[in-house]
């Protein structure tokens, strides 16, 4: 397990000891219903400002994997009072003074802690916190998030190489004004800035110079904040938001399943030509990775788009011979390469340079091993073109990438002989992944 980070891993993860799971093809025809965990945008989002509110919240449905442990551990290191019961989670607000004052703080792998958290604690009075991050979020840029708020006045300090983590953040309030931020790295940035805003001095206005490589993110983070009480004005395309000097309120919020996992148990009814209804997730949602039902019914799935359910029946070839601008839901780029193979001719999915900054460097990490079973892949800058074919037999990587693994684990569900090393990575958003795989009739040995 070379690059595996074993310390990113939490309490919640389940595979540590698994070097390799062995996939194995679906016996019987698929005809299942599933419920899919918390979101983990929302989960991380509501908890952050959940403890910034005043007052008390619970959030219902919370998603409980890596990146929400690091979470909730960070807010109680901070002082924060938080009880985990089941998928629910109380959250006692500081009303944006963090109780403890110097801490170390370690995030894990989590992107949505790396970047929501500097501003949430860069507004505070007081306090001296350093922040660690795992060795590959210790890799993954947050300069853009850092410079916008030391514009707005921000004590924060790179500890090791500039624009990465470690860092350090010295509390002492916003400034407010008018504030530039690039968004064509990562929309998270953007998140971050937004989430710290209302507790600027003045009202803050967030230009975007460039583009922002995944809206929707950015418009779960504005319809959360209203949800807690704190209205900002943004323009349609995301370019101008002004947020009013305001605060969060504890609320009662029921977050919804997470898009991105669903995504993968669609995928796999769709090439095992099979049935699946998701009973918690409807298409009424913000989440970017809800729009993969419609290339999946591109691809010939038929599809019913309940009020509260979403059902997916597959067809006996999927169609292919087309070319996708993946960049407003880049999660899933993985996910459709994945299931590429099986379609009936050459799939590029395209604008999607910024996941090399993911995880892993993940154009890199799918094209090594579709090859590796002996698909033919066309790498680009910004993505890649995968060509019909039969995978064979092979030992994958998961590159310590969760979405690396739960891709690559759909081809086995379908071609004998696929293992992947490493399998425990998943838990970083869905620990019960290979459970949930194994319950809808895929078989799943692990070799510890
Ligand atoms: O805000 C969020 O919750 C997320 C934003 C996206 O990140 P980028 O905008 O960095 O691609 C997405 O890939 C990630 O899984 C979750
Ligand atoms: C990019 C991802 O995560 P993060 O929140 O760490 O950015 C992801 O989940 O695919």
């Amino acid at each position: 397990m070379s690059n595996t980070d074993m310390k990113a891993r939490s309490p919640w993860s389940t595979l540590n000891e698994v070097q390799t799971v062995t996939i194995s093809p679906v016996e019987k025809q698929m005809n299942s219903d599933i419920r899919i965990p918390g979101s983990k945008s929302f989960t991380n989002r509501a908890l952050i400002m959940a403890a910034l509110a005043k007052g008390t919240s619970t959030l219902s449905g919370i998603l409980k994997s890596d990146d929400s442990y690091w979470c909730i551990d960070v807010l109680n290191k901070l002082g924060v009072r938080t009880e985990v019961d089941g998928d629910v989670v109380t959250v006692s607000g500081c009303n944006s003074v963090w109780p403890t004052h110097q801490a170390d703080l370690y995030i894990g792998a989590a992107g949505t802690i790396a970047r929501f958290l500097p501003g949430a604690l860069a507004v505070s009075k007081e306090g001296n916190w350093v922040l660690e991050a795992s060795n590959r979020m210790s890799e993954r840029p947050v300069q853009p998030l850092i410079k916008a708020l030391t514009d707005l006045g921000a004590d924060i300090k790179y500890l090791s190489n500039e624009g990465y983590y470690p860092i350090q953040i010295k509390g002492g309030g916003l400034e407010g004004g008018l504030v530039s931020i690039s968004g064509k790295i990562s929309s998270q940035f953007i998140s971050g800035l937004l989430m710290a805003s209302p507790y600027a001095k003045k009202e803050v206005t967030v230009s975007i110079p460039d583009y922002i490589v995944q809206h929707d993110y950015v418009r779960i983070t504005l319809n959360l904040m209203e949800k807690f009480g704190v209205n900002v004005h943004y323009s349609d395309d995301l370019t101008q938001m002004v947020v009013p000097k305001s605060e969060y309120l504890g609320r009662d919020i029921q977050l919804e399943a997470d898009a991105s996992t669903a995504s993968y148990f669609l995928a796999l009814a769709a090439i095992m030509n099979g049935r699946i209804r998701i009973n918690n997730l409807s298409v009424q949602t913000d989440q970017p990775d809800i729009k993969m039902i419609d290339v999946y019914e591109k691809m010939g799935c038929k599809i019913v788009r309940g009020l509260d359910y979403i059902e997916l029946t597959g067809a006996p070839t999927l169609q292919g011979g087309f070319e996708i601008s993946m960049k407003e839901m880049s999660d899933q780029t993985l996910t459709l390469a994945s299931i590429a193979p099986f379609a009936s001719g050459p799939i590029t999915l395209k604008d999607v340079e910024h996941i090399r900054h993911h995880e892993s460097d993940r154009i890199s990490a799918i094209c090594t091993e579709l090859k590796k079973l002996g698909i033919e892949v066309t790498e680009y800058k910004d993505g890649l073109t995968v060509f019909p074919g039969n995978p064979l037999a092979a030992t994958l990587d998961s590159y310590d990438d969760h979405r690396v693994a739960m891709s690559l684990a759909l081809i086995g569900a379908k071609v004998p002989g696929v293992q992947i090393n490493n399998p425990g990575c998943v838990s970083k958003t869905c620990p019960s992944y290979f459970e949930l795989l194994n319950q809808l009739g895929v078989q799943v040995e692990y070799t510890k």
